[in-house]
């Protein structure tokens, strides 16, 4: 288990963004990171990457896999050589270089090798940050809007792939705005407004035994604490 606690983070000391962040990753869950635009999940994720320019807190993680928000790729390299450059810095060559092979073909990229990703859609290049960032097996993982731009086989491969990695204990904190499918496979869920986590629990939990979707929920966290704040 991890704890991780954000007394207070952004972009300069003297306005932070985020305050008071604190939460606990557990070993075989995917937690969902939720809030609206500007809510502070990037930030959140920034802070816990370690690239946030002011965190004042606690952030110590294992190594982990990460999908980006945007996919960084190298203009000058193939397919075929961001996979090479990957596996030539990992421990265990031969594996990494199956799994993205495998992982190439399941995101149906594998006709794709020699070409260059900078000149790939959308939604391949963010197939190939899937790719690289799930052929190395991690007990962590920080995945940031990994749905933006993929078709619909794209998403059912890529849930499934997440639902495998977890049942096989790995910890995965998936940062969306798609909450129908963060219903469906999150353990549990953090929800951010404002830079404050408001709410965070199960979705059982969250419901207190209204049986709303995630949406409301999330809907009545929100005008709970803006009622609490001007009464
Ligand atoms: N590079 C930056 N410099 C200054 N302020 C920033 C920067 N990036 C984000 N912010 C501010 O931090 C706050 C939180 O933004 P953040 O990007 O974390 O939100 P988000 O929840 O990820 O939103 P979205 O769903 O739109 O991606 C916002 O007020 C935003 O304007």
């Amino acid at each position: 288990m991890h704890t991780i606690y954000i007394e207070e983070g952004g972009y300069e000391e003297k306005t932070p963004v985020i305050t008071d962040i604190r939460f606990t990753l557990q070993e075989g869950e995917i937690i969902g990171l939720i809030g609206g635009n500007g809510a502070g999940k990037s930030t959140t994720i920034q802070a816990m990457l370690g690239t946030l320019p002011y965190v004042k807190g606690e952030v110590t993680l294992p190594t982990f896999g990460y999908v980006p928000e945007r996919p960084i790729l190298y203009d000058y390299y193939t397919l075929a050589e961001h996979i090479h450059l990957l596996v030539q810095c990992s421990a265990q060559p031969e594996t990494v270089q199956k799994r993205a092979y495998e992982l190439a073909s399941l995101f149906k990229l594998d006709t794709h090798f020699e070409e260059y990703p900078t000149t790939f859609s959308k939604g391949m290049q963010q197939k190939v940050m899937l790719i690289l960032a799930f052929a190395p097996r991690y007990s962590f993982y920080i995945v940031d809007e990994p749905f933006m731009g993929l078709d619909p086989q794209a998403i059912r491969a890529l849930i499934r792939l997440l639902i495998e990695l977890r049942d096989e204990g790995a910890t995965i904190l998936l940062s969306t705005h798609a909450l129908d499918t963060a219903e469906k496979m999150c353990n549990r869920f953090l929800c951010l407004h404002n830079g404050v986590l408001i709410a965070q629990g199960s979705l059982q939990a969250l419901q207190q035994h209204r049986d709303e979707p995630l949406l409301d929920i999330f809907d009545r966290v929100i005008d709970e604490v803006t009622y609490a704040s001007i009464s």
